[in-house]
This record gives C-alpha cells, sequence and structure tokens, in this order.
C-alpha cells in the first residue's frame, strides 16, 4: 500500500483537490463597461490586469490543483504562465467556454469563476470551495456577485455536468437549474468589477498587483485613481 507522506491525512489537501476554470474574451472586446475608468490607462491593459489577478489568486488557493483559463488571446496566454491555457470553441461565447474549460477534468471537482474579481483572496475562494462540498451532496453550488443578480463562481462535484448558464440574471438561472447557493461572507470574491463604481470598491477592499499598479499610476503619493 502506498503510503502517504507524514501530515498528509491532516491537511486534507486529497479532500480538496479542485480544477478551476477562468474564461477570459479578447481583450479587445472584454469588459467594455469599464472603459475609460482609468483615463489614464490603455483598455486591454486594465482588462489584462483584472484577469492576470484574479488568475494569480486562484494559483494561490491551496485547494486548487490545477487552473484551466479558455481564451483565445494571445497576451492572456502569456499573462497566466503557467496557468493551463485552452482557446474558445469559436463563436460560441461564455458558457461554452466553461463547458471546453471543465471538460478537460472529467471525474474531478470543478468549479468556474469569472475573470474580473481583482480583489479576490484566495483564503475566501478556498472557504467557499470547502462550503461547495459540505453542502448537499451530488450538485451544483453558485456563489453570486455583490449585487445578488450575477454569478461569480459555479462549482460541481465529480460526475455531476458544470452546466454553466452564466449571463443576464445568471443567479437565478443558477438556482432555477438546480444549483443551491452559497452565502458565505466573501466580500472579495464577490466583488466582480463590470463598471467604474465596481473598481473602486475593488480598490476599497485591496486589489491584487497588477490591477494595484495601474489603479495608482500616475496618482500623487500613490493614492488610487479610483
Ligand atoms: N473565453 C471567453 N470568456 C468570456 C466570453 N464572454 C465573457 N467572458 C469572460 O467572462 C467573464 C464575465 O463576463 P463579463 O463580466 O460580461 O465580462 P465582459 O463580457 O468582458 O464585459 P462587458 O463587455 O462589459 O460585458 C469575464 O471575465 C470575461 O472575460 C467569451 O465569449 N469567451
Ligand atoms: C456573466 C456574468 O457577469 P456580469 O453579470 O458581471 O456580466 C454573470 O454574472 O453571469
Amino acid at each position: 500500500m502506498r503510503v502517504p507522506p507524514s501530515g498528509w491525512q491532516d491537511c486534507g489537501v486529497s479532500q480538496s483537490r479542485w480544477t478551476v476554470v477562468v474564461p477570459v474574451k479578447p481583450l479587445t472586446a472584454a469588459k467594455s463597461r469599464l472603459r475609460g475608468a482609468l483615463p489614464a490607462v490603455p483598455h486591454e491593459e486594465l482588462a489584462l490586469a483584472l484577469a492576470a489577478d484574479t488568475v494569480r489568486a486562484v494559483r494561490a488557493c491551496p485547494v486548487v490543483v490545477e487552473v484551466v483559463v479558455v481564451t483565445d488571446d494571445p497576451r492572456v496566454a502569456a499573462a497566466v504562465a503557467p496557468a493551463r491555457v485552452l482557446p474558445d470553441p469559436p463563436d460560441a461565447g461564455l458558457n461554452a467556454a466553461f463547458r471546453h474549460g471543465a471538460s478537460v477534468a472529467p471525474g474531478r471537482w470543478v468549479a468556474g469563476l469569472t475573470a474580473d474579481l481583482p480583489a479576490l483572496r484566495p483564503a475566501e475562494l478556498a472557504a467557499a470551495l470547502h462550503a461547495a462540498r459540505s453542502g448537499p451532496t451530488g450538485v451544483r453550488h453558485y456563489v453570486a456577485d455583490t449585487p445578488g443578480t450575477g454569478t461569480v463562481l459555479l462549482a460541481a462535484p465529480p460526475g455531476v455536468p458544470l452546466d454553466p448558464r452564466f449571463g443576464t440574471d445568471s443567479a437565478a438561472a443558477h438556482a432555477a437549474s438546480g444549483a443551491v447557493a452559497l452565502t458565505g461572507d466573501w466580500p472579495s470574491l464577490r466583488r466582480d468589477v463590470d463598471t467604474r463604481e465596481d473598481l473602486a470598491a475593488a480598490t476599497r477592499l485591496g486589489l491584487g498587483p497588477r490591477t494595484a499598479a495601474l489603479a495608482c499610476a500616475g496618482c500623487p503619493a500613490g493614492a488610487p485613481a479610483v
């Protein structure tokens, strides 16, 4: 019998190995509602920074063993290295991108996460993934965004398709499809950034380094620009 390394049983890693799928639109089209939020910063740089900080936090989450980024954008692919990168299915959209990413992890715990969470703290993601494992068995779980209408995280156990319903009013769509809402207090996970106001709220929570560097560019004494 294989003998696990010392401490293996206690840390719970064998019980908590997740693949996380993060889709990112090509930067020229991404985060259109955020365009102009940082006037001194090229929009594509800001969209790239949001995605890079999101993936950075996912990679720092101890229960995540694989990050799959679905994107057609070579700048995103370079920025998220060494995460695994898959191309988008042609002209298929966000939910197809999630399904494509999840398809490389059959029989595993899989979560889909939006790429616009620049304040994400790895411990909050870990807590949400733990809650998804601790809830009702055999069902999908989701985490709504701060306003409560959208979705930031959708999680599925082994053998259950991710079946993503992201888009307008996706929290209600996920609930209607049988997914169970996770209600934890995870402000950095729920804080997706679609607008200038969202970016200001994320700044108050604490941005990841790449977005923070842009938000502070040109500010006196390093004060945030939003
Ligand atoms: N790979 C991939 N990612 C997508 C696609 N559509 C949206 N996303 C990503 O999904 C996440 C959530 O989408 P939205 O919040 O609507 O982001 P967005 O479409 O870039 O923003 P808006 O242009 O303002 O609607 C973002 O991280 C996007 O990059 C798609 O067709 N393919
Ligand atoms: C795609 C989504 O993001 P947003 O509503 O932020 O565009 C979603 O919440 O399902």
